[in-house]
């Protein structure tokens, strides 16, 4: 593997479909394998000339899966293999061929894509290891729909966490792992999570907009040159549409975990690598250049925290020495130069469970023998062998137990140079690997392909040289031809540039627009209805959650409603209750749809500890007419969705009054209210004077 990884970009085309065969479609992509370029032709008339665009292989409609998989996803598994990380991202619009690619037809060998053919690789891999090395294969399945984190191995889990930390870096908390055994077993687990992913297969294309998923192998391996370590490369097989990875590098993505994922895949470690505002996030080709120049610097996973080979290795080693002891009394204790040194304990031990039970049946048959004893004597004794009979039973079981754990275990873990593959699927890995040279051969073809056209342009300079005037002017015309072409090509790529950078800046203008609008909203709120000593506690008691990208309100439990509850309006009249308990008109038996904002909350407290004198009352009402809202039309309360009143805590006079709805705030000094006449004497302060 290179010092420094560019990500790759392939491209792949489909065939036609029958629809579109049958629709008299043309084609509007030529394929250049060789120079590895991909040309667009505009259909329309007096379009631009085709635009071409180069990438580090491509693949037109005959290409096999085979070749698909030997020229991307080998490498990339063959470094996972080697402890390195690496990905698998399938991205397309709908219907372009991910699937196909990645998954393929499971039961046609020739039709397998890159997740089975990564599954074999990786078995055969390891049994065509030296047999000194151990391995173990771990899988997980998650998907992000909607925003949220699912594990489809555990779909009761209910949505999951991203967290990061310093010394694993980013991880999804309490996503299940599965320890596989061979290619049968991860097929099986692939296909039971497929099973929970959110929607079915009859709604396959709104679903892939939303629904994204992420299947990871983790393969950690300790043993061969590097003795004691272990090496842990992760794969992430995934595939995602065009509409899910724009939506990625939107800046208003707090919500999006998949930018978050996606840094995480590449290495692992922290999220500060800037993938989201990347041109990796473009759907645009024409960012392959800078696309490549994004590089990694892949480093081997070695001892990684999350390890768990050496727990599993660690775990076979004590269930072992349990059994041994089991077997030969005592307990073994290894010494500090690893000789192991037995413990007996009790000499009664050393006799062997089996020969122990023969000896309890004989005992037991001869008590029945004895003649000349009372019957309870001889039920006294019998019961006493029994129990001597039932103990040993125990202690049977209880080796069997551990002996089968043991042996599960060691089937988990997996030794090199065991085969996990059949005759044809060894010989099929010889092929590929055969292959995989061929396609190395054609690749460093392809760049001596390039190289020669890079030197015609020098030569183009060397043939200003002439030997005549002729051959100049010939000469002078193939070159004007040749940079009038590249004039045409660079304008119209700077115009398409230019369209989207525009497009991108107006996206954020508008995002800005919007935020500015909101914010300038809240600060209105804010500086006008939150009493000052209420937004310092509010600041005090916030904290910003930098895995969440949201700020949090510690003692939220504590909110609003959550304490006081909500209660129902009389319909069709306002009316007042007095709540006797405290003496004062209750805000909330007006309106059922009142939330007591954080402030009020506290509103005892605020006022036994902070002496304060207000609060806020934000109200909201779900009836935009008022007509369910008895007179508060007549008020011109009913234009209004939501309300937040300020009122004073110590007499509950309401004395400022914020009414706002999608098009106007309007905002007021309440000079005549009491509480004892309620809402009469009040009313938007905007719409009635
Ligand atoms: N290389 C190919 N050779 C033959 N058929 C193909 C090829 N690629 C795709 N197809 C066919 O084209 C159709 C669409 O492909 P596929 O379902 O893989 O697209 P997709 O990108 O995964 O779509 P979506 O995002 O909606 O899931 C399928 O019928 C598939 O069998």
């Amino acid at each position: 593997m290179a010092e420094r990884e560019a990500v790759k970009v392939i491209v792949r085309c489909r065939p036609f479909s029958e629809k579109e065969k049958a629709g008299g479609h043309s084609c509007i992509v030529e394929i250049n394998k060789e120079l590895a370029t991909v040309a667009i032709h505009d259909p329309r008339e007096n379009a631009d000339p085709p635009k071409t665009f180069t990438f580090d292989s491509v693949f037109d409609w005959t290409s096999k899966q085979m070749d698909v998989y030997n020229r991307t996803a080998r490498p990339i598994v063959e470094s996972v293999l080697n402890g390195y990380n690496g990905t698998v991202f399938a991205y397309g619009q709908t219907g372009t061929g991910k699937t196909f690619s990645m998954e393929g037809i499971r039961d046609v060998p020739e039709l397998r894509g890159i997740i089975p053919n990564a599954f074999e690789h990786i078995f055969s891999h390891i049994s065509l290891s030296s047999a000194s090395t151990q391995y173990l294969v771990r899988a997980s399945y998650l998907e992000i729909y909607n925003e949220d984190i699912l594990d489809l191995l555990s779909p009761k889990a209910g949505k999951l966490e991203l967290k990061e930390r310093a010394d694993v870096g980013v991880y999804v908390k309490d996503l299940k792992t599965f320890v596989i055994k061979d290619v049968e077993e991860m097929d099986r687990l692939m296909t039971f999570g497929n099973k929970n992913r959110s929607v079915g297969a009859t709604e396959m294309n709104a679903r892939s907009s939303r629904s994204h998923s992420i299947f990871t192998i983790t393969v950690e391996a300790r043993g061969g040159e590097e003795e004691g370590r272990i090496r842990a490369g992760k794969l992430h097989l995934t595939g995602a549409t065009g509409d899910r990875l724009k939506e990625a590098t939107k800046i208003n993505l707090s919500l999006s975990a998949l930018g978050n994922v996606i840094s995480s895949l590449v290495d692992g470690k922290s999220s500060h690598i800037p993938y989201r505002d990347s041109k990796l996030t473009s759907p645009a080709s024409y960012n392959y250049d800078e696309t490549s120049l994004l590089c990694n610097k892949p480093k081997i996973n070695e001892d990684p925290k999350d390890a768990m080979l050496r727990e599993f290795q660690e775990e076979i080693k004590r269930l072992k020495q349990q059994l041994e002891a089991a077997e030969h009394g005592g307990s073994m204790v290894e010494g500090p130069d690893g000789q192991k040194v037995q413990v007996i304990e009790e000499i009664e031990e050393i006799e062997e469970i089996e020969e122990m039970a023969q000896e309890v049946e004989r005992e037991k048959m001869a008590i029945l023998e004895i003649k000349d004893m009372e019957e309870s004597q001889k039920n006294k004794l019998l019961e006493e062998v029994e129990t001597r009979a039932r103990e040993l039973e125990e202690e049977r079981e209880a080796r069997h137990a551990v002996a089968n754990k043991l042996a599960q275990l060691e089937e988990k873990l997996l030794v090199g140079g065991v085969s996990l593959l059949d005759k044809e699927a060894q010989i099929q890995l010889e092929m590929a690997q055969k292959a995989a040279e061929l396609e190395e051969q054609k690749r460093k073809e392809r760049e001596l392909q390039r190289e020669l056209e890079d030197h015609e342009e020098t030569n183009l300079q060397i043939e200003e040289e002439y030997a005549s005037l002729q051959e100049e002017k010939e000469a002078k015309t193939r070159k004007i031809k040749k940079l009038w072409n590249m004039l045409v090509q660079n304008r119209s790529e700077i115009k398409d540039l230019q369209e989207e950078h525009q497009r991108e800046r107006e996206d954020l203008l508008d995002t800005i627009r919007e935020l500015t609008r909101e914010l300038k909203l809240k600060m209105l709120t804010i500086n006008s209805f939150v009493p000052d000593e209420a937004l310092a506690m509010l600041e005090e008691n916030a904290e910003y959650d930098e895995a969440a990208e949201k700020w949090k309100l510690l003692h939220v439990s504590h909110a609003g409603n959550n304490i006081r509850g909500k209660r129902s309006l009389v319909s069709g009249q306002v009316s007042v209750e007095l709540d006797d308990e405290n003496n004062v008109w209750d805000p909330l038996c007006m309106f059922p749809d009142a939330y007591l904002s954080y402030d009020v909350l506290l509103g005892s407290e605020v006022k036994k500890k902070r002496n304060a004198s207000y609060i806020s009352i934000l109200i909201s009402l779900s009836n935009g007419t008022g007509s369910e809202n008895g007179n508060l039309s007549d008020f011109g309360w009913g234009r209004h969705r939501c309300f937040v009143l300020w009122m004073d805590f110590e007499t509950h006079h309401y004395s400022k009054i914020l009414c706002l709805n999608n098009e106007s705030i309007h905002l007021g000094q309440i000079t005549n209210s009491t509480t004892q006449v309620g809402w009469g004497g009040m009313g938007c302060p905007g719409c009635w004077k």
